[in-house]
């Protein structure tokens, strides 16, 4: 594993958009992992500067997001196809048909993860697929568990899950209580996995992810396993390692 401290936001985040970026000039049509909550979100905005400065272009990128949450209506403020359009997708030159977000209000969840599977399998391996953490050792939504999914699956989100995200809505109970979620299988299918992680209150959770035993417990602790892991971390969130 490769980590990498940086002193500031900006730094962050010009390292981790460049290496999307880097990639999608390498390999035009690449395929990218994504995901949500406020982590990534400055390094999309590095994303659509280089876009917008002439320098890359994602025409023939494909993506897949690791999850959404189930009973949103997609154009809802807090759906994750609506936070891809508004920080990403609708700033660059992404075909929308080759965006891929698991669908939170299938009338099967099951047959739409077997689905979201499916595709995957199909498109082949994800290059680069990125990551953010929960304070409780999620990735993706895969919440500690006394055992973990391989594929795409229904999840009961934990309560301090939906109290973390409560501040993206006007209240906890909006939040929803279930969601989609790739599974630990298929994050650690991707052939490098750049994980970011930013602030003091994530410094134990990234000490006990990267450094101890691995175990469902921490999902993010399978992350040791994986032959490209790259973690970018702000002092705060490295402070302890
Ligand atoms: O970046 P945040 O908002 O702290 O969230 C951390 C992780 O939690 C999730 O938002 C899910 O709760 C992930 O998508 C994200 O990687």
């Amino acid at each position: 594993m490769i980590i990498h401290k940086f002193e500031s936001q900006q730094a962050l985040n010009e390292v981790g958009a460049g290496m999307i970026t880097a990639l999608a000039q390498m390999n035009p049509h690449a395929i990218i992992g994504l995901a949500t909550g406020g982590t990534p979100v400055g390094i999309y905005e590095e994303i659509v500067k280089s876009y917008q400065k002439g320098r890359v272009s994602f025409r023939n990128v494909t993506t897949f997001n690791l999850d959404e949450y189930v009973g949103l209506p997609e154009d809802h403020p807090e759906s994750y196809h609506s936070y891809m359009r508004h920080h990403l997708f609708d700033h660059i030159d992404i075909q929308l048909n080759n965006t891929n977000i698991p669908n939170g209000n299938a009338s099967d969840p099951s047959v739409e993860c077997g689905q979201y599977d499916a595709l995957m399998e199909k498109m082949g391996q994800v290059d680069l697929q990125i990551l953010g953490i929960g304070h409780n050792g999620h990735i993706g939504f895969n919440e500690p568990a006394s055992e973990l999914r391989s594929g795409t699956h229904l999840v009961e989100l934990k309560q301090e899950t939906r109290e973390a995200n409560a501040r993206f809505f006007d209240s906890i109970d909006q939040v929803p209580t279930h969601a989609l979620t790739m599974g630990v299988g298929s994050i650690l299918k991707a052939k490098s996995i750049m994980l970011v992680v930013r602030g003091a209150d994530k410094a134990k959770i990234v000490k006990q992810a990267l450094t101890g035993p691995i175990t469902t417990d921490c999902p993010a602790s399978l992350l040791q396993t994986h032959p490209h892991l790259i973690v970018l971390l702000d002092n705060e969130a490295g402070s302890e390692l």
